[in-house]
């Protein structure tokens, strides 16, 4: 279909169009006519008929009260009917794959004249964008959708993830990558390293939308690695390729009712069969995420000899249902009942009685990887406030002229900076550490940077609100990714350790290593 031949009009022209059937205003040097628009208008028809407005050039008063997404939208694109003669549009919404120019709004190695002993051109740069591009062309409409309607993310969505193994690249640098084309083959599987995860699981962040986040499959990235770590290779080989293909999905089943931290109190219970060949499994397990859509559940147990981890297939006595949080059910939050539940002994994981190991070894990246996340979504917050503080005027002024407000924004830059940058060095580590040194070395530091950085995004998030007011609150319009974003930030502070829990592990850690001799 031919596109519309938009005409060119005088500023005299539009100013003469001012009346409520016939209603013309400029935003960004373009001419809406809004005559049959402006009875449908859901902020009213006297903001639109009001003297500053009808037959004006509104660009600031709309930009005060809409998101660019209004007028990206087709209903409302197809009220251009021209352009203001010898001006051209200069507002332009992000494309796919875009940097944003806002101060702060990417990390310094993507900002312009900043460089990083991190991040090298060739070696992050290409993977780098073609994982922001995808986000930007897939993950962000679905998951926008996907919070609407609560159900999970499309399936289409988690095959384009397979097809550039994004599945595989989640669980972090390792075997499993072996033989994969990641990223359509942009990166090799060897040269593969945590910062290439890191900069994964940051674009993908970038979504916005918490819960659908976890219901790109985060139940695999704490339930799978147990099994790629401590299982037989037959069960290895029977399921991992399902799962990193999307095909099947996993979940790690620690928490209950009864005890979340605390292991040893976990109720469920594990008693092999007559025959010795199977377990019978019997409790229940709660705040599941991805339990209602999930078939294999990396279950902790308690047995005779102490705590065993168990792959449990969805079968005859498993039961999922969702529980309602405070955000969205597209995680699949579930409680799951284990009713006489049979699993050969040849799924267990680890050593029995040797569940506390087992969950141990992955605590440092799990860790790690929710600090990269909160990283990314403190950084968004900061963009939308400079964005709203500098476009929202009151008194007569940008919001950003009161200095109450720009002290807000210098606390929440400096946490998002001091966050990132703090992440970076650990990541650093990460890549130069064995398993064991990260294991005797990064738990304190990864335990309180993860402890640091959600009590920062909580203070980020409260700061946000009062910045953006009774918008920072509201699910639809200029705040609602602040709104999203507040609702949503207390569950990074409790999973993978509450933050009392964490900083103090980091405290205990350091006492552990003070040297006899330190005396002042
Ligand atoms: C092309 C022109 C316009 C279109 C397509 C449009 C469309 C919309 C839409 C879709 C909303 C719902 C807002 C949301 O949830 O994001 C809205 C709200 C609103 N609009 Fe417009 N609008 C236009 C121009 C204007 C102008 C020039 C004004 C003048 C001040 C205005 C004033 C408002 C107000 C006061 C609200 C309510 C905002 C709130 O609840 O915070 N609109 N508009």
């Amino acid at each position: 279909m031919a596109s519309k031949q938009l005409k060119t009009f005088t500023r005299e022209h539009v100013a003469q169009h001012n009346k409520q059937d016939d209603l013309w205003i400029i935003i960004d040097a373009q001419v809406y006519d809004l005559s049959r628009f402006a009875g449908m208008h859901p902020g009213g028809l006297a903001a639109l008929t009001h003297e500053d407005v009808a037959g004006q050039d509104a660009t600031d008063q709309f930009f005060a009260l809409h998101r660019f997404e209004v007028l990206t939208k087709s209903q409302y694109k197809r009220l251009i009917i021209g352009t203001i003669e010898g001006e051209e549009s200069a507002l332009h919404p992000p494309s796919t794959g875009d940097l944003s120019k806002v101060p702060y709004a990417e990390p310094t190695w993507l900002s312009d004249g900043y460089y990083s002993p991190y991040f090298q051109e060739a070696r992050i740069m290409k993977p780098f964008f073609s994982v922001r591009e995808f986000t930007d062309e897939y993950l962000v409409p679905d998951a926008q959708a996907r919070e609407e309607d609560g159900k999970r993310p499309s399936q289409s969505v988690l095959d384009k993830m397979a097809e550039l193994e994004i599945h595989a690249m989640r669980l972090g640098p390792g075997k499993h990558l072996q033989g994969r084309k990641l990223m359509g083959g942009i990166v090799k599987p060897e040269a593969f390293d945590y910062f290439h995860e890191l900069v994964v699981m940051q674009e993908m962040v970038r979504c916005a939308a918490r819960g659908y986040g976890d219901g790109l499959l985060g139940g695999k990235i704490i339930g799978l690695p147990p099994v790629l770590n401590f299982g037989s290779q037959e069960l290895k080989d029977r399921i991992v390729p399902d799962i990193l293909a999307a095909k099947k999905f996993i979940c790690l089943a620690i928490s209950e009712a009864h005890a979340g931290s605390d292991v040893m109190g976990l109720q469920t219970t594990a008693v092999k069969s007559e025959d010795g060949k199977e377990w019978i499994i019997n409790g229940s397990k709660k705040w599941i995420t991805n339990g209602t859509f999930a078939d294999y559940f990396t279950v902790g147990c308690k047995t005779e000899d102490g705590f065993t981890v168990i792959l449990v297939e969805r079968g005859p006595g498993v039961e999922t249902r969702q529980i309602k949080t405070s955000y969205s059910t597209t995680a699949g939050t579930a409680f799951i009942t284990l009713d006489n539940v049979r699993a050969p002994v040849g799924n267990t994981l680890g050593e029995e009685g040797g569940g506390i190991f087992v969950m141990l070894s992955n605590f440092n990246h799990e860790r790690w990887v929710m600090c990269c996340a909160s990283a990314r979504a403190q950084r968004g917050i900061v963009e939308e406030c400079l964005k709203w503080t500098s476009q929202r005027k009151a008194f007569g002024k940008p919001l950003n002229s009161l200095a109450t407000v720009r002290a807000k924004l210098a606390a929440m830059i400096q946490r998002s900076e001091s966050v990132q940058n703090w992440l970076e060095n650990i990541t650093y580590q990460m890549c130069n550490m064995s398993y064991k040194q990260q294991a005797s070395k990064l738990a304190g530091q990864i335990a309180f940077l993860k402890s640091y950085s959600t009590s920062s995004a909580q203070e980020t998030a409260r700061d946000a609100v009062q910045i953006f007011g009774g918008r920072g609150i509201t699910k639809t319009g200029m705040g609602r990714l602040i709104e999203h974003y507040h609702r949503t930030i207390p569950f990074d502070a409790l999973l993978g350790g509450a933050e009392d829990v964490l900083s103090d592990l980091g405290v205990r850690q350091a006492l552990r290593s003070m040297p006899h001799d330190a005396k002042l």
